[in-house]
């Protein structure tokens, strides 16, 4: 038998899965289950030899959903001669307590518990998804994998926002910085590519998927990020609206009388290429909408671009220069206007774009600086949910070595 290990990314509404062969780091399937939650929940499940279609989900709450997909997998994991040895889970806020990957025992899962007040909007589905994989895999050792983790690093004068100080002795608030999973993946990844040591490097990366974020890397640690307390500031993203004036929800309360929960939603949910398009938060869309001379959805990506390279520009303090700048996450990683636009605006930082290697460059790692260029740019796929198995699988064995 096999050793494998579940990587388990849940969310409000769905749950993305896959499964890796650690020893090989090959994923072997993966898959997402969707409206969990609610009766209406689906799953797929894509094997090497197809995808197969899970409904019937009975409640449809993560334990429910959980328990069908690995009843689903049972048949093909003896087939394979697999078991899951480990499971492994996207946890988005650690808070300060957690500076790596964890095994979740109880007074661990309890920490990250306290950490719900930090992140309201994802913690409860993340502590869902483990609670749900306790209860159907008893015997299999769960970790923790947090995106504020690798952002622990950041000095003081990174994390601290200039407000009353008992904001942050009492209630924590502070910058700490999301995807950091991601951003330290593709930056060992960088400088493996470029065959460089990553602690000579100084660099940033932009993690552009859905949620947007770049962070500044110096010595190989983060040093700076652009979201903070939230997944919410920083630069333009897919459905949020990054930083805005502080004082725009009061003054959008005073006017309408909403709600801070409504308006605190709007922003995250009514707000980037969404609320500046009318079109969609998908990039693909947008570029579609405004190649067809839609006016709202060519300022949407303007926007975009602009604040992106306004903020690249920015973390160019933290790092004292740039060497390399990686683009990660479905943008990009795809989208080759959005590389360019962003590489002409920093022009005056050192950046030459190739634009033959950039336009030929998706979805792969690559060069899309020419070779005399000062700084440089490249392409590099994340891979989460690797480093996710990677971690679950390296704290679960350590024990035994
Ligand atoms: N070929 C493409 N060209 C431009 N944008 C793309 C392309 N493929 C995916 N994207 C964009 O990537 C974004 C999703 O990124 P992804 O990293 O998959 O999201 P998530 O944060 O949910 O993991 C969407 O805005 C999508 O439109
Ligand atoms: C924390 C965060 O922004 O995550 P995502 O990009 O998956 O929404
Ligand atoms: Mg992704």
């Amino acid at each position: 038998m096999s050793a494998t290990v579940l990587v388990l990314n849940s969310g409000s509404s769905s749950v993305k899965f896959a499964l890796y062969d650690p020893e090989r780091e090959q994923e072997l399937l993966s898959g997402i289950a969707e409206r969990v939650g609610t009766p209406r929940a689906s799953a797929t499940i894509r094997l090497p030899d197809g995808e197969r279609e899970l409904t019937d989900l009975g409640d449809g709450d993560h334990q429910a959903v959980l328990s069908r997909v690995l009843s689903g997998l049972g048949d093909w994991l003896d087939e394979q001669g697999h078991h899951i040895a480990a499971v492994g889970h996207r946890l988005v806020h650690g808070g300060e307590r957690f500076h790596s990957s964890v095994v979740l025992d109880e007074e661990t899962l309890a920490a990250v518990r306290d950490c719900i007040p930090l992140a309201p909007l994802h913690n409860p589905a993340n502590i869902a998804g483990v609670e749900a994989a306790q209860q159907v895999l008893p015997e299999v050792p769960q970790v923790g994998v947090f995106d504020t983790a690798f952002h622990q690093t950041m000095p003081a004068h990174a994390y601290r926002y200039a407000v009353p100080p008992e904001w942050y002795s009492d209630l924590g608030v502070r910058r700490y910085g999301f995807h950091g999973t991601s951003h330290r993946y593709v930056s060992q990844r960088a400088a493996e590519f470029l065959d460089r040591p990553l602690a000579e490097l100084r660099m940033i990366t932009a993690h552009l998927g859905n949620g947007c974020s770049l962070t500044a890397i110096r010595d190989g640690v983060s040093v700076d990020t652009s979201m903070g307390l939230t997944p919410l500031e920083g630069v333009v993203m897919g459905t949020r609206s990054g930083d805005v004036d502080p004082g725009v929800p009061g003054y959008v309360q005073d006017r309408t009388g909403a709600e801070l929960e409504q308006i605190t939603l709007d922003l995250n949910k009514r707000s980037g290429l969404l609320g500046l398009s009318g079109v969609s938060n998908d990039m693909r869309e947008i570029r579609a909408a405004a190649d067809d001379g839609d006016p709202d959805a060519r300022l949407a990506l303007e926007v975009f671009g602009y604040r992106l390279a306004k903020y690249i520009a920015a973390l160019a303090v933290a790092t004292e220069g740039v060497d390399v700048l990686v683009f990660t996450g479905g943008i990009g990683e795809n989208d080759t206007q959005i590389r360019a636009e962003v590489l002409q605006r920093l022009g005056f930082l050192g950046l030459r774009l190739d634009s033959g290697a950039n336009d030929a460059l998706r979805g792969e790692p690559g060069v899309i600086t020419t070779e005399d260029s000062p700084v440089t740019a490249l392409v590099i796929p994340t891979d989460e949910e690797l480093v996710i198995a990677r971690d679950a699988h390296q704290l679960t064995t350590e024990a035994d070595r």
